[in-house]
């Protein structure tokens, strides 16, 4: 076993995963993430990119490999330690927003905190100026119904920075917001991790996206690769939240 660097916040080593039908997605894939970087993920759909932030993260466990968060091993931790973790030290973005249809847009973005036990008042306090910082502080009252796709994606990511997380996992988080849309929410959300000491780790197949990291890891088939050439994301976006074709035209690969 190789001891992880010093100044890496998460350091995984020969990674591989594959799903319960035996897809392999991925293959002996070694990274490390250095305090308050913001790095990039980035490859074609398919490539892996979820399933690197899955280990990452603890909510998959690789069946070969390691996976270290400053000098805690997730790779030998049990569920309930590693759900503790994430609730605690982690957030994560969907590529489509999930709420709870019950809550108001403050309420789902207050909830992470109130569960980590912060008082219901500061809770909301600090809920509203992120959906303020985010553009949605009009539709803080309105149930998710009420809202469109791209207005829920925001709720989503100022859920995610209100705790304040230790790393932030986001998956192609601007995935159903339009083109003008997405470069505000990706700005705001790259400028409030570097105020608030956040290290990102952002899968993204666009490559204006990725222009936005620190750094860029580039995978294809499940492997780590030098570089990935990727076209930016076409202008608009589907209901579904999935990304025009011109996101998902083919990359060539440079070794
Ligand atoms: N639940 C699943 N069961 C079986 N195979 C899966 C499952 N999810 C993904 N895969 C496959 O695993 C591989 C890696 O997928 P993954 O979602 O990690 O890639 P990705 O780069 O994040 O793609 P995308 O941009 O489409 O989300 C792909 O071949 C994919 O088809």
């Amino acid at each position: 076993m190789v001891a992880p660097p010093d100044n890496d916040v998460l350091w995984a080593h020969a990674l591989h995963f594959q799903h319960n039908d035996g897809s392999p997605a991925l293959q002996g894939v070694s990274v490390g993430v250095r305090e308050r970087e913001i790095l990039a993920v980035s490859g074609p759909r398919g490539s892996g990119k979820t399933a690197l932030l899955g280990c990452l993260s603890g909510l998959v466990r690789p069946q070969r490999g390691e996976v270290w968060f400053n000098s805690v091993p997730l790779h030998t931790m049990g569920p309930i330690s590693r759900e503790r973790l994430r609730r605690d030290r982690f957030g994560w973005i969907d590529p489509a927003p999930v709420l709870v249809p019950e809550l108001n847009a403050w309420e789902n973005a207050a909830l992470p905190l109130m569960l980590r036990g912060t008082p219901r008042r500061r809770a909301r306090q600090l809920a509203l100026d992120w959906l303020e910082r985010l553009d949605i502080g009009d539709g803080a009252r309105r149930r998710p119904q009420e809202l469109r796709q791209a207005e829920r994606q925001r709720v989503c990511i100022a859920r995610a920075l209100a705790v304040a997380p230790s790393v932030l996992f986001a998956d192609e988080p601007t995935a159903p917001l339009h083109r003008a849309d997405r470069a505000h929410v990706l700005r705001t959300l790259t400028t409030a991790a570097r105020s608030h000491g956040i290290t990102v780790v952002l899968a993204t197949h666009d490559a204006e996206t990725a222009a936005l990291a620190d750094r860029t890891v580039a995978l294809l088939d499940g492997r780590r690769v030098k570089t990935v050439h990727l076209p930016p994301v076409a202008e608009t976006t589907t209901a579904s939240g999935a990304a025009g074709t011109e996101g998902r035209a083919a990359c060539s690969l440079s070794a």
